[in-house]
Parts: structure tokens; C-alpha cells; sequence
């Protein structure tokens, strides 16, 4: 039996936060991994897909320009941009693991589960802690449909060596508009399909519909309020079918109707870890229905978006809860969510349909950037921002954008938010111009 201050179950961005922290505390830790070393994002989520669009922006960027200086717009080569990301990919997880041993941190590689008298097994090795941490993220959802064995995972589409003339994907949350953007610009012919009308619920409804306006433009079959009900292989294709009776023969079909979390293979129950639909249930101290169980990342039951700074977050917070007697509860700071693509959206603090709702609070500035320099200068070809401003104070406290430039501007947002600086403030500051950060003093 190996004696842990702390295990952590898991060895993505949420375990390794903790893992660090705990370390640097002067804890014994360990650290239990699965599968592959760093997790999710930086082998089969965040990382390899924006190594994807970097080509997709490029080609965008490019398009944009046509008749504005630039003739020719370029085409993807799959085979070698799938090498470029594999490059990337392919040293995470010895490279994670290396640093995990170089700092000293135990490591363990196998499918970690608790036994009945609260300790955990890893294969054939059992382990005590006075505390667990669970980071053991999420997975792909497969949807109950027939056929759903020929359904792929955006697992499957971010190691594809030959990418298919024709895709259909499941889904338009943020994996399905993402894989979706980089399939069209590959050249292939794309269906997005989606069983409500309101796709990426989170994300402000106009600038989504602007969206998918967008994505049509481009090419994309999107169809909006119907169900895909049946798979079924068609010779070396798949015939998809919907509720409506509509139906169509493409090369692959990727289940991009969300994620689950990964609880079920550890044996919770035997330790009293309550759990939800949504993930582990946990207090505001990440602390679950076990006192000695905690958990992060992904795999948490909580309200915030399952993102990457979100699970490194919470991680470090454990860091502190753990080692510090009276530890507050965790209070997360604004937390930008980006859907990238050729056109970005993103979104940060107070929606602009919050905003509607307290009207004597707050004011919309729904804004057609379209015509301004930094938008004008690559030919952006939508480009609309809508900045919700605090009444009383004049400060920024949320915006939503839709741009090639989004990603940018909601970082610059997300600080002035943070660092609540108002327009006095960023008018002290001397920024580069013309850039993206000068025009914040435009904002207000
Ligand atoms: C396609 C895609 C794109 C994404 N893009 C972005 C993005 O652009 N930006 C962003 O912020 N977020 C993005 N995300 C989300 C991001 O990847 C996750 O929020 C992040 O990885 C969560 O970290 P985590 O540590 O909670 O879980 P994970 O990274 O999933 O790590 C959990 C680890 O636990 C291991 N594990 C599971 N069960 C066990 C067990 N029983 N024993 C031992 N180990 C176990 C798993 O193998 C895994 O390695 C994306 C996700 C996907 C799928
Ligand atoms: N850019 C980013 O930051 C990024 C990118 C990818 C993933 N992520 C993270 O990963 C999480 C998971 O992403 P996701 O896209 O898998 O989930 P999601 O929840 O964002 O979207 C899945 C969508 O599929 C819909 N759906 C469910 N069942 C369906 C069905 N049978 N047919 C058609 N549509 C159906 C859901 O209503 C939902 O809108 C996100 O919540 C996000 O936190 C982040």
C-alpha cells in the first residue's frame, strides 16, 4: 500500500493544476492517468484543433482580401496539415509525464478506481490519501440512434488521415460548429445538424443566427429543428436520416451532441460521492458528499463552462483550499468562451439578454464594426460587437462579439472587466496604434 497526502485521479488541466500546486506545497502527491498524459485539450481538444484553424483563419483572412490586394485563395492540404498538428501532439503526453517525474511528483498510468474501504486500486497497486482529487473529465456522447455504432467522435475527426468529400455532424453546440468551419474550409461538403432551433444557447441568439448565416454562406448545409434518427452504412458511405424523412448518403457522421462525464468506471458509490447527470455534485470548496473527496474540471457539476483555464482554475484553488485551514469558497473571476472559426464568437460576463432584463441597470451598445479601421483593414466580413455597460459606474461588464477578430478583443474585455477599469482609466493608457487594444477607448 503507497501513503499520498493527495491522489488525483486524472492527468489533464484540472489534475496536473492541483497536482503542481499540491507539490509546491511540499505535499506527497500522485497523479493517476488513464490514457494520455495532459488530457483533452492538449491531444484531442483545444490544442490540435486550433493547430486546425490556423489554416482555416489563414484561408479566411485571405478570402477576405480578394479583390482588396490578394488574388488566389489558398487550399488546405489535410494530409500535411494533420502531420503539422501530429508534430504537435505527438511529444504531449512523454512530455507531460516527463514533467511530472522531473518535478518529482508520482505518477501512475492506469484506470484508477475506489475500493469499498476508501482507498483506490490501479491495477494491481492500491493507494491511500488523506484527500482524492477527481479530474476525470468528460467524453464524447453518443446519442441513442440507430446505427450508433457507425457514429465517429471529434476524437476520431482531430486524427483523420484522409478527411471525407462529405461529413455530417450532430450537433451544432461548440464542437460540431468548430469541426464544421475546419471541414468546409478543407473542401469538404459539411451538414450541420442541430434538434432545436437555438443553437450555442449560451452565446448571444442574434449573433449566433448571424452566425450560421455566415457558415451557410460559406457553403454549409445547416438544418436547424430536426433529428438524426438513423445511421446505416451505404457501401463505403453512411445513409442518414432524419425525424422529417429527410435523408442523404455522406462519408462520415460525428456525434458532436455533447459530452458526458467520465464517472462511471470509478466506483463512486462505494465512497458516497454523489453524482448528477451533469457530473460529480460538490460544494462551493469543490468538496464533494465525501469530505475527503474533491473534484475539478470537466467533470464538476457546476454552472461555469467546461473550458481549460476553467478546470486550471479550480485546480489551483485546490491548491489553496487544501493546505489552508478556513479556506473561503471558490469565487471565479469573468470567463471569456470563444467558438472560433473563420468569423469568432465569444462572449464574457453580463449578456446582453441579462442586460434586457434589468434595464435600469445596465445598457446595450450594439455596435456594426464592419466600417471601423481595424475591421475594414482585413475586409472582416461581418464584424458586430454588443458591449453592455453598468449604468451607474459607465464601466464595460460584458460583451458579445462576432469577428475574425473576436478572440482578441474578448481577451483585451475580459481584462478591463477584471481589472474594472473604466473609460477615465483606459484613457490614461498609451496603446499601439492602430491595433485592436487602441480601439477599446472606442467602447464606452
Ligand atoms: C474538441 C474539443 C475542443 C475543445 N476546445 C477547447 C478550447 O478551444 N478552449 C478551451 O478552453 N477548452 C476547450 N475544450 C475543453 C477542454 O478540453 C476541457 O475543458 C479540459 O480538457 C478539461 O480538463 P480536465 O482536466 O477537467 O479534463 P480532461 O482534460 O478531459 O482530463 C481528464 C483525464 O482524466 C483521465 N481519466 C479519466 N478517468 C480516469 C480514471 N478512472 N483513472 C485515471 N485517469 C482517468 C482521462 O484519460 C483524461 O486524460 C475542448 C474540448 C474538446 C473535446
Ligand atoms: N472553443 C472552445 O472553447 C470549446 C470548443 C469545443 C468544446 N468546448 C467545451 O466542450 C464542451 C462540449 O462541447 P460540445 O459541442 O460537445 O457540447 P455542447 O453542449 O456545447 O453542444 C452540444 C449540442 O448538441 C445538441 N444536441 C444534443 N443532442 C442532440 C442530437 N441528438 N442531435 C443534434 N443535436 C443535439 C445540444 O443541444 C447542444 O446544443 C463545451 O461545453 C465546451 O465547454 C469548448
Amino acid at each position: 500500500m503507497q501513503q499520498f497526502d493527495t491522489v488525483i485521479l486524472g492527468g489533464g488541466p484540472g489534475g496536473l493544476a492541483a497536482a503542481y500546486g499540491l507539490h509546491a506545497k511540499g505535499q506527497n502527491v500522485a497523479v493517476v492517468e488513464k490514457d494520455l498524459w495532459g488530457g483533452t485539450c492538449p491531444n484531442r481538444g483545444c490544442d490540435p484543433k486550433k493547430i486546425l484553424m490556423a489554416a482555416v483563419e489563414a484561408q479566411g483572412r485571405s478570402a477576405a482580401l480578394q479583390g482588396h490586394g490578394l488574388t488566389g485563395v489558398p487550399r488546405i492540404d489535410w494530409a500535411a496539415l494533420m502531420a503539422a498538428k501530429r508534430a504537435y501532439t505527438q511529444g504531449i503526453p512523454s512530455g507531460t509525464q516527463g514533467g511530472l517525474q522531473a518535478a518529482g511528483i508520482a505518477n501512475l498510468h492506469g484506470k484508477a478506481s475506489f475500493n469499498a474501504d476508501g482507498t483506490l486500486q490501479v491495477g494491481d497497486q492500491q493507494l491511500n490519501a488523506t484527500n482524492v482529487i477527481v479530474a476525470t473529465g468528460q467524453a464524447p456522447r453518443l446519442p441513442q440512434i440507430a446505427g450508433q455504432e457507425w457514429l465517429r467522435t471529434s476524437n476520431d475527426f482531430l486524427d483523420l488521415d484522409t478527411l471525407p468529400n462529405d461529413v455530417t455532424l450532430m450537433g451544432a453546440g461548440y464542437v460540431g460548429v468548430e469541426l464544421a468551419a475546419i471541414a468546409n474550409a478543407a473542401g469538404s461538403r459539411v451538414h450541420l445538424v442541430h434538434h432545436s432551433d437555438r443553437p450555442l444557447r449560451a452565446f448571444d441568439g442574434d449573433l449566433v443566427t448571424d452566425l450560421l448565416a455566415l457558415l451557410t454562406r460559406d457553403g454549409i448545409d445547416v438544418r436547424l429543428g430536426t433529428d438524426i434518427v438513423q445511421v446505416a452504412p451505404a457501401g463505403d458511405q453512411y445513409r442518414v436520416t432524419t425525424r422529417d424523412g429527410e435523408s442523404w448518403i455522406t462519408g462520415m457522421v460525428f456525434a458532436t451532441a455533447g459530452r458526458v462525464p467520465v464517472v462511471a468506471d470509478l466506483h463512486l458509490d462505494r465512497v458516497h460521492v454523489a453524482t448528477t447527470a451533469h457530473g460529480i455534485t460538490v460544494n462551493d470548496h469543490l468538496q464533494t458528499t465525501n469530505p475527503h473527496v474533491f473534484a475539478v474540471g470537466d467533470v464538476v457539476d457546476r454552472p461555469q463552462p467546461k473550458l481549460t483555464p476553467v478546470a486550471g482554475f479550480e485546480g489551483q484553488y485546490l491548491t489553496t483550499a487544501l493546505t489552508t485551514p478556513d479556506a473561503p469558497a471558490i469565487s471565479y473571476p469573468v470567463i471569456p468562451s470563444v467558438v472560433y472559426g473563420k468569423t469568432q464568437l465569444a462572449q464574457l460576463g453580463v449578456t446582453p439578454a441579462q442586460a434586457a432584463d434589468q434595464p435600469d441597470e445596465y445598457r446595450v451598445s450594439d455596435l456594426d464594426l464592419t466600417h471601423w479601421y481595424s475591421y475594414q483593414r482585413v475586409q472582416d466580413p461581418h464584424a458586430r460587437i454588443k458591449v453592455v455597460l453598468e449604468k451607474g459606474s459607465g464601466r464595460i461588464v460584458g460583451a458579445a462579439v462576432l469577428s475574425m477578430e473576436a478572440e482578441q478583443v474578448i481577451n483585451y474585455l475580459d481584462f478591463v472587466i477584471q481589472q474594472h477599469l473604466d473609460a477615465v482609466a483606459i484613457n490614461q493608457t498609451i496603446m499601439a496604434y492602430p491595433t485592436l487594444a487602441s480601439d477599446l477607448t472606442y467602447f464606452h
